[in-house]
């Protein structure tokens, strides 16, 4: 659609580098549908991630692990439906990657094809470097994903700090090294202290990502969910709610019941 509209300029991967390069911060948010993909969209968020976090936000699982890829290519097919500006990233889930490089690929492949996204991402280092660089090599964009990893969660134990100990530190800024080498466009960096992410975010030309690390990421990424207050529950020292819509949307409701109880809904006018 956007394509026939002058007015809008697509941001393509290479925005997003130059955005680094002019020292312009990057803002990303998640959207899993094509309502809130639109408001998104429009508020002029650069990167919008189709993030498996729809596990937990959509689906209720308790972790990342269960969403599928087709349920994955079916939020992502919503979502580029809404979007006219910002780059779609699309998170490959658990299971369709880290087996081999030709299931990443063929993953990634069905991704873009089915959905029209623009670029896909993937969580860990060295041990999906060959994952990474198949699929780089068939033309999709790549973002990396380093630190908290949700889809290794049972590998940790918990959604801790990461990255505190030196050695963990050095081996998370060689990931980050190695994924920009082999081709990445961008790479996330979850929940890791704030002077690790300035580190990585100067070692790199590529830009850095970061959700819980900290003000020197090249740009910043929320769960939109978390940043509107619809979910009370989750509230992570890093999350900032800009609103209160769990507030919002159950004054709303109790309304709408209370009327239909008092017979307040629908009026004479609201009937035909
Ligand atoms: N709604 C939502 N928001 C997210 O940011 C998010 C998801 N879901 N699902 C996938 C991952 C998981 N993420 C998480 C999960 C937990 C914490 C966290 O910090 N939790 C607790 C306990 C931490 C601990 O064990 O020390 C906290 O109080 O901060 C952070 C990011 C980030 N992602
Ligand atoms: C939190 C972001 C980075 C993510 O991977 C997701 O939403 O799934
Ligand atoms: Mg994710």
């Amino acid at each position: 659609m956007s394509v026939h509209n002058p007015d809008i300029k697509r941001i393509t991967t290479h925005v997003i580098q130059e955005l680094k390069s002019k020292g312009e911060k990057i803002s990303a948010l998640t959207a899993y549908d094509y309502s809130l993909a639109r408001l998104v969209d429009a508020a002029g968020v650069e990167i919008i991630l189709v993030g498996d976090s729809a596990s937990n936000v959509m689906a209720g699982h308790e972790t990342t692990l269960p969403i599928t890829l087709d349920q994955m290519i079916y939020h992502a097919t919503s979502v580029v439906r809404a979007v006219k500006r910002a780059l779609v990233v699309v998170d490959l889930p658990f299971g369709s990657y880290q087996g081999n490089s030709s299931e990443a690929l063929r993953s990634a492949i069905r991704i873009m094809k089915e959905s029209g996204a623009h670029s896909v991402k993937m969580e860990g280092g060295l041990e999906v470097r060959e994952s990474i660089i198949r699929v780089l090599s068939a033309g999709v964009p790549v973002m990396g994903h380093l630190g908290l990893t949700p889809q290794s969660i049972y590998k940790f134990g918990t959604y801790a700090v990461r990255a505190k100990e030196e050695t963990e530190a050095q081996k998370l800024l060689e990931d980050a090294k190695m994924l920009e080498n082999i081709g990445c466009f961008a790479v996330v960096l979850e929940k890791i202290p704030a002077a690790l992410t300035k580190q990585v975010s100067e070692s790199l030309t590529i830009p850095t990502i970061g959700i819980g690390a900290g003000p020197d990421a090249d740009g910043q990424i929320l769960v939109l969910h978390d940043l509107l207050g619809i979910n009370k529950e989750f509230k992570p020292r890093f999350l900032r709610r800009y609103a209160d819509l769990h507030g919002v949307i159950t004054q709303a409701i109790g309304h709408y019941v209370d009327d239909v109880k008092d017979r307040e809904f629908p009026s004479k006018e609201e009937a035909y």
